[in-house]
């Protein structure tokens, strides 16, 4: 699937700014950026759910918005909000749904159980939708936007509120769907699900600031990543904002990682002197970047990018 132009305003506010997109079937999509960077706004307009306000999109074979109403019928959409009936029960949910896709009457029994297997819910089956646990109501919504075999999934911020061990089981499910053939786009703003994405879109402020396979955008990431390890995170992070030729300066667990500008030729030995200079006690090392320090350049450009246009 793919998007020209794609651009949604909301009266003064360009929510989405004019995207480019190359979606390649099959494949698990991410959409990620900061709350209001307009990530479901993006993924609603590229499924046909939203008119957009200028561009178009190519997706299924059929063209948006023309023929959104197509699209419709194809895909399944789960949002964090997902709803279940809390008073039914597993089955009953996913009978109630499979009855709402048009699943015919003679096939219910077969969809359902299927849907059941497949979501590792059978030890469920018989349990109000109410007494789930997170992971458990997770896959049930997963089950239920899924029933019709949907050729495009839609997740928007899918695993917020679940434990990493559902969030995980959650992702092998996607793996196989995608596996299957399904297209599935989903957005999220944490790092370790975009990291699982075959390709991703970083979005800020309405626009692609980095768009790629995770792995190549990390190896891209034009600028220098040192690791520091320090009992004075502060006095080390006050230092090194300071400095020139360090962009910025991020705390991620009990280490910070320092940024430094692409025209920087020793980042490890600028950091080091100066936490030296300053008297701060550190370990300091190179490192890989990850996703995290990839979301931190692209925003920054885009910024520094919004900056210069504004004064020209
Ligand atoms: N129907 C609407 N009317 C007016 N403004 C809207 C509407 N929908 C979204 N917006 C605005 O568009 C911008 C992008 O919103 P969007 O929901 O796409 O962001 P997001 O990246 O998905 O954020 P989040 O992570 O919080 O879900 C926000 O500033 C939001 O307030």
């Amino acid at each position: 699937m793919s998007a020209k132009g794609l651009t949604k305003r909301f009266g003064d506010l360009t929510a989405v700014d004019s995207i480019d997109l190359e979606i390649p079937e099959a494949a698990i999509y991410g959409f990620l950026g900061p709350n209001g960077s307009g990530k479901s706004t993006a993924i609603r307009m590229l499924c046909g759910l939203l008119t957009p306000s200028a561009g178009e999109v190519e997706v299924l074979g059929y063209k948006v918005p023309g023929q959104a109403e197509k699209v419709k019928r194809e895909i399944g959409y789960m949002t964090q909000k997902f709803s279940l009936y809390e008073d039914l029960t597993v089955t009953e949910n996913l009978k109630f749904l499979a009855t709402v896709y048009g699943v015919p009457a003679n096939k219910l029994k077969e969809t359902v159980d299927g849907a059941v297997e497949r979501y590792w819910l059978t030890e469920q089956r018989s349990q109000f939708a109410a007494t789930l646990s997170g992971g458990q109501k997770q896959r049930l919504a997963l089950a239920g936007a899924t029933l019709h075999r949907p050729r495009l999934l839609i997740l928007d911020e899918p695993t917020s509120a679940v434990d990493p061990q559902s969030r995980r089981d959650f992702w092998d499910i996607l793996f196989g769907l995608a596996e299957e053939g399904t297209t599935v786009l989903v957005s999220s703003h944490y790092m370790d699900e975009a990291e699982r994405c075959h390709r991703l879109a970083i979005l800020d402020e309405g626009r692609v600031v980095a768009e790629g396979r995770p792995r190549d955008l990390i190896r891209d990431i034009g600028a220098g990543v040192v690791e520091i390890e320090t009992s004075a995170p502060r006095a080390a992070r006050d230092c090194l904002e300071k400095i020139d030729g360090v962009q910025s300066v991020a705390q991620l667990g009990a280490r910070l990682h320092a940024l430094t500008a692409k025209s920087v030729e020793d980042p490890e030995g600028l950091v080091s002197n100066a936490l030296k200079q300053a008297d701060v006690d550190a370990e300091v090392a190179t490192v890989m970047a990850n996703l995290e320090d990839v979301f931190v350049v692209a925003t920054r450009l885009n910024h520094e990018q919004g900056k210069s246009n504004d004064a020209a």
